[in-house]
């Protein structure tokens, strides 16, 4: 039988315990703020900051929503960025990626202030990360980590094979599961678009991490039996029904369930914990700079 990882199940879990947190921080009368910043017009990422937005009021955050022009000239974007830096009820910055193709996505990235960097993307906490002391895990490697453990799949010893090399995802799921920590001690194999015999890859693999934005580009035929299987693709493909577009991963799912004992599906897999794990670094960075102990699931 094959497990369906249930990751709006996993991400509520995660929710109701950060609620916990976030009363202790009230309590002291701290309530964890966090701004996301939108230069952008493409749907999917104005759904992705929505469901932020949403995931916030739902656990008590103060959610700050800032659009700004995707034809505004980058300079307004650093400017929110310096003001959200100064503001003291902001605990949290998130620029929303991608950002318009004449806005330095590296200069935005280091614009932010690292101790409220509710992405982990900044160069020093990435460099903390690669050293083994993360201060913010980045969102969306950190639910695959919570993900894997909620099916009691311990990295450890593991062959795992990430497909994609992307700053956001692939590279650094690769530092964290190597890691000599929980959740780490893995083998792994990072593929891309320029690997040889990718099948040749992941068959070889414990565990498939699809992370390359192809859809369906993992099939079963690509998969060993009792693999396990984690599909972090969120692809719009033109569908005859309502909304003229549906979602699918990286992996084709009907015919890689057939091969893993666990797989997550698109929608409801990755994309629920990459949200709740911002929760996750806002509840942290609030803590840290209010200097107040929180309990973190
Ligand atoms: N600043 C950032 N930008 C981007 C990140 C990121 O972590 N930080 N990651 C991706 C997209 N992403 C986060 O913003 C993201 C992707 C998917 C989901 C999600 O909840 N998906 C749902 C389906 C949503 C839908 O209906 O379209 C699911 O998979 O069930 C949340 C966040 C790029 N940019």
């Amino acid at each position: 039988m094959t497990d369906i990882i249930d990751g709006r199940a996993v991400a509520e879990g995660i929710r109701t315990d950060l609620g916990e947190s976030i009363q202790t921080l009230k309590d002291e009368g701290v309530t964890p703020g966090l701004a996301t910043v939108l230069m952008s017009d493409d749907p999917a990422s104005e759904t992705y900051v929505s469901m932020k937005q949403r995931d916030c009021e739902e656990v008590g955050i103060n959610g700050i929503h800032i659009e700004i022009d995707p034809e505004a000239p980058a300079e307004e974007l650093y400017e929110t960025i310096d003001d959200l830096n100064e503001d003291p009820e902001v605990h949290g910055i998130l620029v929303q990626m991608p950002v318009p193709d004449h806005v330095d996505s590296q200069q935005v990235l280091r614009a932010i202030d690292p101790k409220k960097d509710a992405d982990g993307f900044h160069p020093e906490n990435v460099g903390m990360l690669v050293a083994g002391h993360p201060r913010f895990k980045p969102c969306t490697p950190h639910g695959v980590q919570k993900l894997l453990e909620s099916v009691d799949v311990d990295p450890e010893g593991k062959d795992v094979v990430i497909v994609g090399r992307s700053n956001i995802v692939g590279k650094p799921l690769a530092n964290l599961l190597i890691q000599k920590a929980e959740g780490g001690n893995a083998t792994v194999t990072v593929c891309h678009s320029r690997t040889d015999d990718l099948a040749a890859k992941t068959r070889d693999a414990d565990v498939v991490v699809a992370a390359c934005g192809v859809p369906e580009l993992i099939d079963g035929s690509m998969l060993s039996d009792g693999v396990t299987v984690i599909d972090v693709g969120v692809n719009r493909v033109d569908a005859d029904n309502e909304k003229g577009y549906e979602l699918v991963g990286d992996v084709d799912f009907d015919s890689a369930k057939e091969k893993a004992s666990a797989i997550t599906p698109v929608p409801g897999g990755v994309g629920p914990m990459t949200r709740a794990m911002l929760l996750y670094n806002t509840v942290k960075a609030a803590g840290e700079q209010a200097d107040v102990e929180v309990e973190l699931p």
